[in-house]
């Protein structure tokens, strides 16, 4: 299956970087093809104008629903397909987590709207939402000055669980958050040298005991759950 991946932005040259390493090997094998478009291009006055102020007042500007419209008709269709998931990326999404992103790695289509300025009419979404499956996403609790990194790290997560993307999926299933796993923080991680400006690796690591080392990791990971991330331990 290969997936396809849309972005509409007034900055479509966020997404150029989706060519490099491990996003551009997905795209050379042929698993993910990604089209980054220009909302600019579904304007049509000389100032290509994508925003306005917002009806009943308020600081700064909103997007104009007009050039989305006819944005998704020619990027999507004008015919309702729930097998599409467009993705609002917004401080006031419900949040993002590593089982969405799951989720959405086993879909055949996905078109990410990219907001600016204090946002997109709300008639975009809700028009969106009768014809497709719609994700309002937040990435935690902190403001962008718009979707496109947002789009760029869901990207990533969700490609990264395509099957066959990563060449050892072993190591997806140790990481922190992922299926199976309890929702632990993954233990510190050490490599040679053993000893590194008179710091050492903890000697259990290297001792070759996979019993305690795993007791050593759990314990860590415990510990370092229970200090940083109290509420996953509810
Ligand atoms: N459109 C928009 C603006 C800010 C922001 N911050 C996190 S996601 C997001 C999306």
């Amino acid at each position: 299956m290969t997936m396809r991946l849309d972005y509409l932005s007034i900055f479509p040259g966020y997404f150029d970087v989706l060519d490099i390493s491990l996003l551009g090997k997905a795209v050379d094998n042929g698993l993910v093809e990604v089209h980054a478009h220009d909302l600019r291009d579904w304007t049509h006055d000389r100032h290509r104008t994508v925003d306005d102020t917002p009806c009943g007042g308020g600081a700064g500007m909103v997007m104009k629903p007009d050039p989305w419209g006819e944005a998704f008709d020619g990027i999507i269709g004008i015919e309702p397909d729930p097998s599409v998931h467009v993705i609002f990326p917004t401080p006031s999404g419900i949040p993002f987590t590593q089982s969405a992103a799951q989720e959405l790695s086993t879909v055949e289509r996905v078109v990410f709207c990219c907001g600016r300025y204090e946002g997109i009419d709300h008639r975009v979404i809700d028009y969106a939402r009768t014809m497709w499956t719609v994700h309002e996403l937040s990435l935690g609790d902190y403001v962008l000055n718009g979707g496109e990194v947002a789009a760029l790290a869901i990207t990533e997560a969700v490609v990264r669980l395509i099957p066959g993307f990563m060449g050892n999926p072993e190591s997806l299933a140790e990481e922190s958050f992922s299926p199976g796993q309890e929702r632990l923080l993954e233990y510190p991680l050490f490599t040679r040298p053993v000893s590194w400006r008179g710091m050492d690796v903890p000697e259990v690591l290297m001792s070759g005991h996979h019993g305690r080392i795993a007791e050593w990791r759990r314990e860590e990971s415990l510990l370092l759950t229970r200090d940083r991330r109290p509420d996953l331990t509810d």
